[in-house]
């Protein structure tokens, strides 16, 4: 399966060495050392400057050519620009390096470090790894209590821009230095209505309370108590009233989300 992913790949970018780093419903993700356009391959303007990610969305053969060419081009599109504008707004995320959109390509920069258990430092992986090497006291210790405010406040700030993420769970974002930086921009969309703002937090309450149930309570409180924060701090009372607008909505979806459950 491997050897068939990376030939996918390497229909478009022959000759550049490649790494499965990750498969997912959409697209394969690859970890290369060669940067397209450097010679060296070594970005001076990047932190981890001699490691790129390569995402790929492959075709998909259910899908009538046509419309899948179309599909695949729109997300990738729609994937760069809402990159591009994070980096203009100082939203942490990959910088963009190159992108084919026809072939579904995207270059960027590889974020994230390697945990003591050899996984990626994104919240999940870091979150996991405290809860299952059994540091209890540890998983709501102040540490984390600060990350989950750093993540709460990223979020908020991207709302704060009439961004939607679309697809927020704790494996999409990365952490570096115990900073957040999102990733992941397939559904992204551009909104200023709580409305969106509201599923948006509750596609992560829900991701937090599956991934990690036994904590799940404490790290959403700290969350939402980051993202709070971040409205009044950048927004003062305009952003006081953002943030009670979204939160009301957050009750309502969260409403709808129990009948639905209940309704089966
Ligand atoms: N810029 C990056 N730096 C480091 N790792 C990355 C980067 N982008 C993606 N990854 C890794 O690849 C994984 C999958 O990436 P991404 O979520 O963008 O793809 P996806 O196909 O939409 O995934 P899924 O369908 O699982 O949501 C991430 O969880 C992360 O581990």
């Amino acid at each position: 399966m491997t050897d068939y992913l990376v030939g996918q790949v390497q229909k478009h970018l022959p000759h550049i060495p490649v790494e499965v780093v990750s498969q997912g419903a959409e697209a394969l993700v690859f970890k290369t050392s060669v940067h397209p356009y450097l010679p060296n391959s070594i970005s001076p303007y990047l932190d981890n400057h001699d490691e790129y990610i390569i995402k790929f969305r492959p075709p998909k053969p259910y899908r009538h050519p046509k419309i899948d060419a179309s599909i695949t081009k729109n997300r990738t599109v729609g994937e760069v620009k809402f990159m591009s504008k994070l980096a203009r707004i100082g939203i942490r995320a990959p910088s963009l390096i190159s992108a084919d959109f026809n072939n579904g390509i995207i270059w960027m920069e590889c974020l994230g470090q390697t945990l003591p258990n050899g996984e990626v430092s994104s919240f999940k992986n870091w979150l996991w790894y405290l809860e299952r090497n059994e540091i209890p006291d540890k998983c709501v210790s102040d540490e984390v209590r600060v990350v989950c405010i750093k993540v709460g406040a990223l979020i908020g700030r991207l709302h704060l821009n009439n961004m939607v993420h679309g697809d927020l769970t704790s494996s999409n974002i990365l952490l570096e230095n115990f900073e957040p930086a999102l990733i992941d921009f397939g559904l992204s969309s551009y909104s200023g209505l709580a409305e969106d703002k509201a599923v948006d937090l509750y596609v992560m309450e829900r991701a937090i309370l599956s991934t990690h149930s036994v904590f799940s309570d404490k790290y959403n409180a700290w969350l939402l108590e980051g993202y709070e924060q971040i409205h009044e701090t950048e927004f003062g009372k305009q952003g006081k009233k953002k943030h009670l607008e979204t939160i009301r909505k957050l009750e309502d979806v969260r409403l709808r989300g129990r009948k639905r459950s209940m309704l089966g």
